[in-house]
């Protein structure tokens, strides 16, 4: 059967996900909406170009934005949620608070047509600060909390394998391990759960706390030079959606509901056709857990502000 896949917000990190998502050939039809009909028009007519030139089959429609239903996104699969305003981080080193006024009141305005469209399906989100738009999306659709899958700290769990493998001299490819928290400023590599090469990271003379604050300004980094990040999350945003297509139940650090804490935050869940199958819960060391509830204190200050 046909994935069908909708993207909404085609900006850098939208138009960047549906360039790879035709390129990778997993998804045979492609929805678009943006706000701006000039510039998702274009996007089309530009992926169409690109289509036309591969070895795979994507068609690519657009979602007109100001339609009272919006029937074309009804009967999808997934659909990835990027819409923002990058260009609002800019002034303020990319800190990824700065959006949160934007980007609820994007969600109130988008929640309801979504929820209008009987879409039945798992919501990939990106937005940010991505752990409170995945609980105001949840609350603004009253979806299931399983629907919602947040990308969370899977691209710092990426940056995380990466600047571990340099540090140690090892492929990025032979470290394991997550970086958990909010996808922010209270983000932590979870040490414990590290290894590398099979080995774990306490036995390697790195600094660890040095290599903490690489990984957690990371994204800053990014956009200090280009003023908006799109390959690393475009990736992930198709990894984690083709993880629900093909119902792969792989074990991933997304932005997941905890029924602890009461909001969603970046942990390893179990994602597959439904969405968040189940959390697997790590063991974390006294230290891990008192970043975790760092974290969460961080998630829902900024939560309290746009309720
Ligand atoms: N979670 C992550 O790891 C991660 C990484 C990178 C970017 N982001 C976030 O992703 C979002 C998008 O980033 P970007 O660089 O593509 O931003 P951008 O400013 O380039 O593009 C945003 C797009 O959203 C559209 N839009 C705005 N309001 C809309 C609405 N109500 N409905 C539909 N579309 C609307 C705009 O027209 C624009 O095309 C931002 O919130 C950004 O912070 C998250």
């Amino acid at each position: 059967m046909m994935n069908k896949v909708g993207i909404i917000g085609l900006g850098h990190v939208g138009a960047t996900t549906a360039l790879l998502m035709a390129q990778r050939g997993k998804v045979g039809k492609m929805v678009l909406v943006d706000q701006n009909t000039a510039k998702v028009k274009s996007e089309q007519l530009d992926l169409q170009d690109q289509i036309a030139q591969l070895a795979t089959d994507t068609s690519v429609v657009v979602q007109d934005y100001d339609s009272e239903q919006w029937d074309k996104i009804t009967d999808l699969d997934v659909l990835i949620f990027c819409p923002g305003k990058i260009a609002a981080l800019i002034d303020h080193g990319g800190n990824r608070d700065y959006e949160l006024n934007i980007t609820s009141q994007i969600v109130k305005e988008v929640a309801p047509k979504i929820k209008a469209s009987k879409f039945a399906g798992i919501i990939v989100t990106i937005t940010n600060p991505c752990d409170v738009i995945a609980r105001l999306l949840q609350e603004q659709t009253g979806f299931d909390q399983q629907r919602i899958v947040g990308t969370g700290t899977s691209l710092e769990t990426a940056r995380m394998r990466h600047a571990v493998g340099a540090a140690t001299g090892h492929n990025y490819h032979d470290v394991q391990g997550y970086v958990f928290g909010e996808h922010g400023d209270s983000m932590f590599p979870v040490w414990s759960s590290v290894q590398i090469a099979g080995k774990p990271i306490t036995d390697f003379d790195v600094n660890l706390s040095q290599l903490k604050q690489q990984i957690v300004t990371g994204g800053y980094t990014i956009m200090d030079g280009k003023h908006y990040t799109n390959n690393g999350i475009a990736t992930r945003a198709n990894l984690t959606t083709e993880a629900i297509l093909s119902d792969a139940k792989r074990a991933l650090p997304v932005s997941a509901y905890d029924p602890d804490f009461k909001l969603y935050i970046g942990q390893l869940a179990i994602v597959g056709k439904n969405g968040i199958e189940k959390l697997v819960k790590l063991s974390l060391n006294k230290s891990e857990q008192h970043e975790y509830q760092i974290a969460s204190k961080a998630i829902q200050a900024n939560y309290e502000k746009v309720k």
